[in-house]
């Protein structure tokens, strides 16, 4: 299982761009280890990759095949604390519902962004 975190704050969500070849904008998070549940892995992953304290809230409900051995999960979550700092990725941005098809997201990503559409701007 891979967890995928949307932080929101202010009714935007933290987009992060992975460097690299297969590179692309996505929800910051990783692999939930043996042990760990997909809260946990989100918080630490988090720490890990941007610096930021955060607290873990609902998944949005889908999960997304990523090649043949893994599912995405997405949670979301509120930042508690920090601002992102570039451990790992490229880049981040904090994205508003309008800008969120404007980015060239993961493929396995792409589902969710509906589903974050609707919350980032409750009707
Ligand atoms: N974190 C994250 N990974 C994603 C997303 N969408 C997506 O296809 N992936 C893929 C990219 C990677 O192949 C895989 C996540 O693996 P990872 O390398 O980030 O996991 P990790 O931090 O635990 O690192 P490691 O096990 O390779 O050391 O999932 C997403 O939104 N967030």
């Amino acid at each position: 299982m891979v967890v995928g975190v949307a932080v929101i704050r202010e009714g935007k969500v933290l987009a992060a761009l992975r460097a690299g070849v297969d590179g692309g904008w996505e929800f910051p998070g990783g692999k939930v280890e043996a042990g760990e549940t997909d809260e946990q892995a989100a918080a630490r992953e988090l720490a890990e990759e941007l610096g930021l304290r955060i607290e873990v809230g609902s998944s949005l409900g889908l999960e997304e095949p990523i090649g043949e051995q893994y599912l995405l999960r997405v949670y979301a979550a509120q930042l508690v604390e920090g601002t992102p700092v570039l451990h790992e990725h490229a880049d981040t941005r904090w994205v508003g519902a309008a800008e969120l098809d404007g980015l060239d997201w993961l493929a396995p990503d792409r589902p969710f962004l509906a589903v974050l559409r609707a919350l980032l701007r409750p009707s």
